[in-house]
């Protein structure tokens, strides 16, 4: 389970500017790719920079169970020698993902076309998530899939004896499905095809390109169509992970709300499937600058400087930028919360299936807190209580998610009174290093036990 060990509250006071580097983790989602995709290459792949998260640890647990042969040498370096497409073998257990709906929707697309069953479960969090989304489209290659009532974890999939290619439009804007797709699609004969209508993070296609397979993209009417040529020999690869933007979106955030702040966050992807956020901020008036602009790995990466911001005002966040900013929107409702007007985040359904409910949960937090919330199904409204007007004073129900826990810190942090979680176990999936990075830059968060 990934989210273990005695429960302990985290309490956010306000203090000094927050000041200095911030060296943020590998991204989560480069990481479980670099680890399923070495697994599925002949051959050693070498990766540097790995988030040492719990998802992503669950994830090279998994490949070890399929068969790879999966090595850490510490410092964020591991191996994994992967066993070829085609070549993962039965586990004889059950394989738990713990909180990561990445890891486990990948994993199923992995395994999809393979002749085996897989049984695959998760914590709390995760058994609550819809994974119809993807075995529905790995039943088109044959597999099938036996789960609770719903299509929720734990859940049994018998990948195909003769699986056959896909083409297949996803009805929800969702990488993970995306993803789930072209890695069954590996172990497939012929094409397969994913049309995506909106564009979401292609950490899949790029790498996939990396390691040798045939990917397209073409931008086409009916959206992206993605197309993937089979049973592919795929050609190990040395990849230094770039640091999580996802992550990097604390400490910048922080920054702005926490009065004479000045803090750098160094090696951030620029990847625009993933930079919505910078976006934004920008418009609500966000002192930030992009600096040493580079090239690294194919990725265009850049040092992010974000200075405190008095003058922040509320936006509309246009629906079309959902995708390319999904991880960010509960922190980016607390920097709205301390904006002057009404910050809009419509599109945002998507919001309601991630580790917890995360409109429901970040409402619920912030109205404790003195903050008016609006929401609908799709959406929601923020009206900011400007500079330093947020009352704080609340605990916050986390719900076994990571983001929740580490926005409401946060805005502890520029809150008049305290605001503390009930609960910091779930940090550790994808910001092991959270509380002491920004402890290092003067945040007050301080430990106790539940
Ligand atoms: O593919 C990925 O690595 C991810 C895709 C997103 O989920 P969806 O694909 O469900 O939007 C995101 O929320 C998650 O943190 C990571
Ligand atoms: C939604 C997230 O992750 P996952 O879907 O992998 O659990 C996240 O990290 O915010």
């Amino acid at each position: 389970m990934s989210v273990s060990g005695k429960t302990f509250t985290i309490i956010a006071r306000s203090g000094g500017p927050l000041s200095g580097i911030a060296n943020v983790p590998g991204d989560k989602s480069v990481s479980h790719r670099a680890l399923i995709l070495g697994a599925m290459s002949v051959g050693e792949t070498r990766i540097t920079g790995l988030l040492g998260g719990e998802d992503v640890l669950a994830t090279a647990r998994a490949m070890a169970s399929l068969g790879a042969e999966v090595a850490s040498h510490g410092d964020n370096a591991w191996s994994v020698h992967g066993v070829g497409v085609g070549g993962f073998s039965e586990p004889d257990h059950v394989i738990d993902c713990g909180n990561a709906g990445t890891g486990v929707r990948l994993l199923m697309g992995a395994v999809a076309t393979h002749d085996m069953s897989v049984t695959f479960t998760g914590d709390r969090s995760l058994a609550s998530r819809p994974m119809g989304r993807v075995t529905e489209p790995l039943s088109l290659f044959g597999a099938r899939a036996i789960g609770r009532r719903g299509g929720k974890l734990p859940m049994t999939l018998a990948g195909a004896r003769d699986p056959v290619p896909v083409r297949y439009t996803t009805p929800v804007a969702s990488a993970q499905v995306k993803s789930a797709i072209l890695l069954a699609g590996l172990n497939a004969p012929g094409e397969t095809v994913v049309i995506e209508r909106e564009a979401t993070r292609d950490h899949t296609e790029r790498m996939l390109t990396g390691f040798g397979a045939q990917v397209t993209t073409e931008v086409t009417p009916e959206g992206r169509v993605i197309t993937l040529t089979g049973r592919p020999d795929l050609v190990p690869q040395t990849i230094a992970v770039p640091r999580d933007p996802s992550s990097a979106a604390f400490p910048i955030c922080a920054a702005l709300i926490v009065p004479g702040s000045d803090v750098l966050v160094p090696g951030i992807a620029l990847n625009p499937t993933r930079a919505g956020l910078l976006d934004t901020l920008e418009e609500m008036g966000a002192d930030l600058t992009r600096e040493a602009v580079r090239d690294e790995g194919g990725e265009p990466v850049a040092d992010i400087r974000a200075r405190y911001s008095p003058d922040l005002r509320g936006v509309h966040v246009p629906e079309a930028r959902a995708a390319s900013m999904i991880d960010e929107y509960p922190i980016l409702s607390v920097v709205a919360a301390c904006a002057t007007g009404i910050t809009d985040m419509p599109g945002t359904a998507e919001l309601r299936v991630k580790e917890s409910d995360r409109i429901a949960t970040m409402a619920e937090g912030l109205r404790a807190a003195g903050v008016a919330v609006e929401d609908g199904p799709d959406w929601w409204r923020v009206t900011g209580c400007g500079p330093g007007g947020v009352a704080g004073g609340a605990t916050v129900a986390t719900r076994l998610d990571h983001r929740i826990a580490m926005s409401f810190l946060i805005l502890g942090l520029a809150a008049k009174a305290p605001v503390a979680v009930d609960d910091g176990r779930p940090i550790a999936t994808s910001f092991p290093i959270f509380v002491e990075l920004m402890r290092s830059l003067g945040a007050d968060l301080s430990l106790e036990d539940a």
